[in-house]
């Protein structure tokens, strides 16, 4: 099975903890020696956010900021990359080719940002597009896609399912400036519609809730069913 594995930069690195980080890495080792081929891309998190915040506050336009998150992506990336053993390419991919290549090669690749105008969600999306991948995780700081922002909306419901169509209506109204968040960007949404890429949308903050959900389809958060997809396959089944 080939999984890409987006791990949000709020979980992955809300702030630098090497305990967490190593957190992350044991779970992708452990689907590894499962058998799972992984491609994982990591967000820019909080320092991503204090370094667009300090840019903005400068008078840097929206993609100088982008390409200051971009640069902080990549950092995190290095950090998952070092804790991570023999199996990993030890370069952070810079494009789809690159990524790519190493997985076919049977290392665990890792990517950050590649352009403006995105965030890593839509980077994942292409990479698990680009590799045919069987399943793409995001584990992100919320349980899955809501109605309305959880955080703001104390009416908000969970979709423990939903259409990849029904994902880019929800998503459109978010906003869409550097460092903003959401569950999923749009572009995301979009290039998860068009691949019929089966998606799970699930809380990352405890990694090892990931495992589980990609050997076994068993989580709590978003199944994002491809209109006119494969029915899904699980590793361990
Ligand atoms: N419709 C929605 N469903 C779920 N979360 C939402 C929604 N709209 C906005 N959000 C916000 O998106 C956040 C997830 O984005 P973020 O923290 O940037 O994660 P990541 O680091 O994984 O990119 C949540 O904390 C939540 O407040
Ligand atoms: O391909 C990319 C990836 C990231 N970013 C920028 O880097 C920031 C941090 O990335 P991301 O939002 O994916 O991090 P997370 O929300 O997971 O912390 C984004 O808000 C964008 O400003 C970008 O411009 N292009």
């Amino acid at each position: 099975m080939r999984v890409v594995i987006s791990i949000g930069g709020s979980v992955l690195a809300p702030d630098l903890d090497p305990e967490r980080v190593e957190g992350h890495a044991s779970v992708v080792e452990a689907l590894a020696r499962e058998g799972c081929e992984i491609g994982a891309v990591v967000g820019g998190g909080g320092v991503a956010r204090d370094y667009i915040g300090a840019a903005r506050d400068l008078g840097a336009n929206e993609v100088q900021l982008d390409q200051i998150g971009i640069d902080v992506t990549r950092i995190n990336a290095r950090l998952l990359i070092a804790a991570l053993g023999p199996q990993v390419d030890p370069k952070v991919a810079h494009d789809y080719e690159d990524a790519g290549d190493a997985i076919r090669r049977g290392d665990i690749s890792v990517m950050g940002g590649v352009m403006p105008g995105q965030t890593t969600d839509a980077v994942a999306a292409a990479f698990a597009e680009y590799v045919d991948a069987d399943l793409l995780v995001y584990a992100t700081s919320v349980d899955g896609v809501f109605s309305a922002d959880p955080k703001s909306d104390p009416d908000a419901t969970k979709f423990e399912e939903m259409a990849a169509g029904e994902l880019v209506d929800v998503i459109a109204d978010i906003e869409m400036s550097a460092g903003s968040s959401a569950p999923v960007d749009l572009l995301a949404a979009k290039l998860i519609e068009r691949a019929k890429m089966r998606t799970i949308v699930l809380d990352g903050t405890d990694p090892k809730r990931i495992e589980p959900a990609v050997l076994r389809g068993e989580h709590s958060g978003t199944d994002i069913i491809p209109e006119g997809g494969d029915e899904p396959t699980y590793w361990a089944q």
